[in-house]
């Protein structure tokens, strides 16, 4: 019998040569797209979810993550994940219960895209690939990160300014340029929080112009803990690449400059944002954090290699910065390929290959630059998305959590097919005082998002708390939220919560006391000691001057 969809009036194909045709709502049909892929666009409240196990009393607080999603079929039936809206989600822990709440980030684009019911905005990171409709709009999907900073959440993405969400409501406030303080184009998704003085040291790289003139401008900024900025300082990069994450010591702020590179002439083709170079080296910046000049810039050099996230960083005894980060053999973006005639995606066969070990480089400070360097220890595993118990940022620290990739452990690729976002099949707690690995494997259809760390109320112990993090169920399209001891993953979770829907293949999350997210709601509210927060007023410095030239469209 003919399915009852063969009744539908036929459509022309949603793509035709690569680009979307015709106004059908019907999303690619590459892998990017499909299955544990499928763009979800739910927004939605679940209150009281579904658990297996106790939850332990002393987490109050909000699980904040952040997932791209893409609203709109996209221009391109090539695209990337990497370039899908902004959704957060959060998990609100009171005593046991747990409630879900997801909304979209409000950018120019959403915005823009809602008007207009369909994608306005072409390729990742590429504005000559966007409808004229949107020319001058900040593009940012803010997708990547979404980080609590002083009473606000801010939804980060590298290429653009951060915006500002409500932690509760998770309204959007409005691009936020900490009261006129940042005026870059470009802002990073991984600021860092030092606890010892509650500053904020952040940067953005490639920002120069409206930040997608592949620029060598790197600017670093401080804010201190009462949202004044204390710190800004430009420098140049060798060459535009990716710096995607940071580490910062007591006095050192260190920057990965990743061999994977813009180029504007291509941005100009109509190519893409970023290609692979096999042949550069992985760089390392290294910045005062005080009084920083342009010219104190020391970069530091090392054999080619894909940057991954950074676990832990600090000055040892001997005033030396030690950074610990992941680093892959090979380019971690397939979809990136070298900028080359024979530039094709890598194969499944050549990912399959690429490992990514955790590093430990101790870097001394007065080393002149351009110096080549060698990684001081590498810890003999493979995986991603380390995190530490933040409190110890800066200091000296042994435990470390990270998403391990175990190709010996069974995968049952009948039920799942390829594992989405990649087979992150075990979770990781290590020890780099004894080399000690603790792991839990989640089993043949399951696959993990990135961990976060939460401290056992009333303890000051390194990695005394609860390890959370979302599970995939690759088989039957649905998450779980795992919690362990923290200090003992493989006895397996003590508690799990249920969702009865998939989320998407998420980047970064952080875990908010209810102590503190109380503490600045009463502070932020209308009147309190601090006021509400403000979204930006003025445009951005390269808008102004689109402006001036009578070239905006977009808003
Ligand atoms: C490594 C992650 C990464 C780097 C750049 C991005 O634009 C991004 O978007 C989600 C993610
Ligand atoms: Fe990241």
């Amino acid at each position: 019998m003919a399915h009852l969809f063969s009744l539908a009036t036929p459509a022309p194909a949603a793509y035709h040569e690569g680009r979307r045709q015709g106004d059908q709502v019907k999303f690619p049909d590459t892998g990017f797209f499909q299955g544990f892929n499928k763009p979800s666009r739910l927004e939605a409240d679940i209150f009281e979810l579904e658990t297996t196990g106790t939850i332990p009393k002393d987490i109050n607080g909000t699980f904040y993550r952040i997932q791209p999603d893409h609203r709109f079929p996209p221009l391109f039936e090539e695209d990337i994940h990497f370039n899908g809206d902004g959704s957060v989600s959060a998990f609100h822990f009171q005593d046991g219960h747990v409630d879900f709440r997801q909304r979209y980030v409000h950018t120019e684009r959403y915005k823009a895209e809602t008007k207009a019911r369909r994608a306005l905005l072409g390729k990742y990171r590429n504005p000559y690939t966007d409808n004229e409709m949107v020319k001058g709009i900040i593009r940012t999907a803010s997708n990547t990160n979404i980080v609590f900073w002083r009473g606000v959440l801010l939804a980060m993405k590298e290429d653009g300014p951060p915006f500002a969400m409500d932690p509760r409501t998770l309204e959007t406030t409005g691009r936020y340029d900490f009261d006129g303080q940042v005026k870059s184009p470009t802002f990073t998704a991984h600021p860092k929080f030092d606890p010892e003085t509650g500053e904020m040291v952040c940067y953005g790289y490639c920002a120069g112009g409206d930040g997608h003139d592949a620029s060598c401008d790197i600017v670093v900024y401080t804010i201190d803990k009462d949202g004044k900025k204390t710190e800004e300082c430009w420098y140049k990069a060798p060459f535009c690449g990716m710096i995607h994450d940071c580490a910062i010591t007591k006095n050192y702020l260190i920057l990965p400059l990743t061999p994977i590179k813009a180029d504007l002439e291509r941005l100009k083709r109509g190519g893409n944002h970023f290609a692979w170079d096999p042949d550069e080296d992985q760089w390392y910046g290294i910045v005062p954090r005080r009084n920083g000049k342009p010219e104190d810039i020391v970069w530091l050099r090392a054999d080619n290699g894909f940057h991954g996230h950074v676990a832990g960083s600090y000055e040892d005894e001997e005033g030396k910065i030690v950074v610990d980060l992941t680093v892959a053999s090979d380019n971690v973006f397939f979809f990136f390929p070298p900028d080359k005639p024979d530039g094709i995606p890598n194969t499944l066969t050549q990912r399959n290959k690429l490992v990514s070990d955790t590093y430990r480089w101790v870097f001394d400070p007065k080393i002149p630059t351009n110096t080549r360097v060698q990684p001081a220890k590498i810890y003999g595993i493979n995986g991603e998305f380390s995190r530490i118990d933040d409190r110890f940022l800066t200091h000296k620290y042994n435990h470390f959590w990270q998403c391990q990739i175990d190709p010996t452990r069974l995968y049952d690729f009948a039920k799942c097919g390829p594992p989405a976002g990649g087979l992150f099949n075990v979770m990781g707690h290590f020890e780099w005082d004894t080399g000690k690995k603790d792991v839990y494997f989640a089993g043949p259809t399951c696959t993990f998002q990135e961990p976060i760390f939460i401290p056992k109320a009333g303890s000051s112990v390194e990695g005394e708390g609860y390890l959370m993090a979302l599970l995939n169920h690759l088989d039957v399209l649905r998450n779980d939220i795992l919690i362990f001891d923290a200090l003992n993953l493989s006895q397996g979770p003590l508690a799990v919560v249920h969702l009865p829907v998939k989320l998407r293949l998420g980047l970064h999350g952080n875990f908010v006391e209810q102590r503190e997210l109380d503490e600045w709601a009463e502070r932020r509210k209308e009147g309190g000691e601090v006021g509400p927060a403000k979204a930006a007023t003025e445009p951005l410095p390269w808008q102004k001057k689109l402006m001036e030239a009578n070239e905006v469209n977009g808003s």
